[in-house]
């Protein structure tokens, strides 16, 4: 059995992808921010009812020893990480003039620093252990197109965009695959927060600037967690053995790249 770690785990589409690759027989180590650890132990519970093994982890993906004790830790507890699923992410919504050096440096942190850290540590434990594995990291339509007042946060997912270039090339020889997944709009906490903050801006009601967003979707609909998750469930498993380097869009088809 295979053993996957999943940052951000405790909602939205990491929970989601979590819960999938429950379901496709991984074990899992699911991790997050301490302040998320009751809905963090729920998704795990929610896990192991499929019959898998899993753990809870507390860690912060913008911190190197952090995120190396995630990865020892599900070695350690688990037996081997053969899939890193790096989704953890924040946003932030705001006109570049209005962002400060500080700001800019924590979306940074957590976006770009934090897949880097995870992609590389991951890399470190599965070149050890010999067998390859599968990297997987999150960007977003906004990692194809800058955003008007996502701009930094946009910044962040065309850096992991590269990240996932790069990795993949240099860790092919070990049999690690590496790509990313680039969602569009999906209902979770996260574009709660941006609708309000949008809306904040550009003084429209509640739920306006997501309607207005959704308008441009082909199939119609704005995505949900499960949408994000059937890709990545693709991703981490066999099937996807000659794909690397890819930022696969799945977002209903808003960007035609
Ligand atoms: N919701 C959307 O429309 C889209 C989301 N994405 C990306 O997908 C990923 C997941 O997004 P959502 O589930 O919507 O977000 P969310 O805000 O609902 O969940 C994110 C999770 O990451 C955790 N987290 C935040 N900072 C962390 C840190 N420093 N260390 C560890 N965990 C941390 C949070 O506690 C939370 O549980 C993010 O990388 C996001 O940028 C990409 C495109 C669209
Ligand atoms: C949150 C996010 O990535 C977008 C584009 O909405």
């Amino acid at each position: 059995m295979t053993v996957a770690h999943v940052t951000g785990a405790a909602r939205g589409i990491g929970r989601a992808i979590a819960l999938r690759l429950a379901q496709d027989g991984h074990n899992v180590a699911l991790s997050d921010l301490p302040s998320m650890s009751a809905e963090l132990e729920a998704t795990r519970q929610e896990a192991q009812a499929h019959g898998v093994r899993s753990v809870a982890l507390h860690g912060d993906v913008s911190d190197l020893a952090s995120v190396r004790a995630l990865v020892a830790d599900t070695a350690e507890r688990l037996g081997s990480l053969d899939v890193m699923v790096a989704n953890a992410g924040i946003a932030q919504t705001k006109a570049l003039l209005d962002v400060s050096p500080q700001e800019y440096d924590r979306v940074h942190a957590v976006n770009g620093r934090g897949v880097f850290l995870c992609y590389t540590e991951a890399a470190r434990q599965m070149i050890a252990q010999g067998s390859g594995g599968k990297i997987i990291g999150a960007a977003s339509i906004a990692g194809h197109k800058g955003f008007a007042l996502l701009g930094v946060y946009s910044s962040s997912k065309f850096a992991v965009r590269a990240l996932t270039q790069a990795a993949a090339q240099e860790w092919a020889p070990h049999g690690i695959t590496v790509n990313a997944y680039c969602p569009g709009i999906v209902d979770t906490a996260m574009w709660v927060e941006i609708d309000r903050d949008l809306g904040a801006i550009n003084g429209v009601d509640t739920g306006e600037s997501m309607r207005e967003m959704a308008a441009g979707i082909t199939l119609g609909r704005v995505s949900t967690g499960d949408d994000v998750a059937k890709l990545v469930s693709f991703l981490a498993g066999p099937d996807s053995d000659y794909m690397t380097g890819q930022s696969v869009l799945v977002d209903g088809g808003m960007l035609f790249v």
